[in-house]
């Protein structure tokens, strides 16, 4: 569950149907005597979900019984990790956040929980289904949300990013849970194969659970028309259910070239699912936020984005020293740098920043063949640029306390590439600093 997700422990479901009291008739003892529901009962996970919107986000929603029931806590993590992604990728403060949220569903649950969440984002949301479509409208309404999410109707057989219909805008991203299953037998046996587990019951339409191709077949064609649209939005991103089918998507975006892309995992109790997200800007993903570490597919997950070096001396100030002087003196490299306000003793296995240098640079300066032509010929390497600056990356000194074994703490370098088209100048970059004050450290 994401960190910031506020329901790590469930809730205390007497104190919940007080201030829910539709609830109050869904509760059940356990042989503790506790209060709580029963969890493969559709009717109480939909009062469940109810009353945590309204009494958590002052939400009011209506759902017809026949499509699909939001469970709160497992919507909140696909919110919380893009707002992870844009604070950690973009330019801050930002005045608004425009996303969309593709196949809505009656609930428009995503939407609805961002724009009460966080008072800048805006969202157009598209359904396909007019059963849904009605709901979903009312459900902006009756929150009063309808300045802040625009519904959009979206055809049978056209696009399914339906970016062209707002040719002023650039998305920050757009988000999807897609119908997962390629037919009514695959659905029939998932549910099957649910039914032992604790909590899962399967409310879904057919419309919202079968797409021809399964998610992967979705997904891919958003991949197909996001080569169309490029910039049009910073991130796309989508859930999907089943990890074959995040393989499937990869190897398909790589085969399209496209590798700004990155993978995370949501897992809530016993349902695991994952997002893939993918950019044809030069902003990057820190490694946290798009490689996950599941062995089935390490060999799909993009090229790390941190590159750590380990250091001998114990001294931060030394390190810190001739880590600036290391870059410090580069032509066309602009560093910013800030020191952590106390000094941090990390805990067992923590890992503390105690200082966070920014770099930018507007060209490659320090590579040998640069230094050589700078010789020769007093300008440095033409590299292909982004506006002014050609990589930018973050040098963070940490200190990562002791293992168990004992071991003294230790210091590190984090560099993390934060923006830039060649990965192999962020590389040059850092193997050039490191160097530098590993040989002025001796
Ligand atoms: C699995 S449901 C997700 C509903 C909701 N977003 C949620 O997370 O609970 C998938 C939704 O996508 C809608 N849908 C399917 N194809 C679509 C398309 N091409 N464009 C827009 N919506 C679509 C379905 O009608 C359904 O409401």
């Amino acid at each position: 569950m994401h960190p910031r997700n506020p329901y790590h422990n469930p809730p205390d479901f007497n104190v919940l149907a007080e201030a829910y009291p539709p609830l109050k008739a869904c509760l059940i003892r356990t042989h503790g005597g506790n209060a709580t529901i029963d969890f493969k009962d559709e009717a109480s996970q939909r009062r469940l979900t109810e009353a945590l919107l309204k009494r958590d986000f002052d939400l009011i929603i209506d759902i017809p019984d026949d499509r699909l029931c939001p469970p709160v806590p497992n919507r909140l993590n696909y919110i919380l990790w893009l707002q992870d992604v844009l604070g950690e990728t973009g330019e801050e403060p930002r005045p608004d956040v425009r996303g969309m949220d593709i196949g809505t569903g009656a609930s428009v649950i995503y939407p609805l929980l961002a724009c009460r969440f966080d008072p800048r984002w805006h969202f157009v949301a598209t359904e396909i289904d007019d059963r849904s479509y009605a709901h979903a409208l009312r459900n902006i309404t009756q929150n009063g949300l309808q300045d802040r999410i625009q519904l959009v109707r979206a055809p049978q057989d056209g696009s399914v990013l339906q970016l062209s219909l707002f040719p002023d805008f650039i998305f920050d991203f757009t988000m999807c849970n897609p119908p997962f299953y390629t037919s009514k037998a695959e659905v029939d046996a998932s549910a099957e194969a649910k039914l032992y587990e604790p909590n899962a019951v399967c409310t879904g339409g057919d419309v919202e659970m079968i797409t021809p191709g399964g998610d992967s077949a979705f997904v891919k064609r958003m991949v197909d028309e996001s080569l169309e649209i490029r910039g049009r939005c910073r991130w796309y991103t989508s859930m999907l259910g089943k990890l074959s089918s995040v393989a499937e998507v990869i190897q398909y975006l790589r085969q399209h070239e496209i590798d700004n892309y990155g993978v995370t995992e949501f897992v809530q109790g016993h349902t695991r699912r994952w997002a893939v997200i993918w950019s044809f800007g030069y902003i990057h993903l820190p490694d946290p936020l798009g490689r996950i570490g599941n062995p089935t597919i390490q060999h799909l997950m993009p090229p790390r984005n941190i590159l750590r070096q380990p250091f001998s001396t114990s001294d931060p100030s030394k390190l810190s020293t001739a880590l600036q002087a290391a870059v410090e003196n580069l032509d066309g490299v602009i560093t910013m740098h800030r020191t952590a306000p106390q000094p941090a003793v990390p805990s067992a296995g923590e890992c503390l920043t105690l200082t966070d240098t920014a770099v930018a640079a507007t060209k490659n300066s320090w590579s040998r063949a640069a230094r050589r032509k700078t010789k020769s010929t007093s300008s440095a390497m033409d590299v292909q640029d982004v506006g002014n600056v050609v990589m930018r990356c973050r040098l963070q000194i940490r200190r990562m306390g002791h293992d168990e074994s004992g071991k003294e703490d230790r210091l590190l370098v984090d560099a993390t590439w934060v923006e830039g088209r060649e990965r192999a100048l962020f590389e040059s970059f850092v193997s050039h600093a490191m160097r530098k004050a590993t040989s002025s450290l001796a």
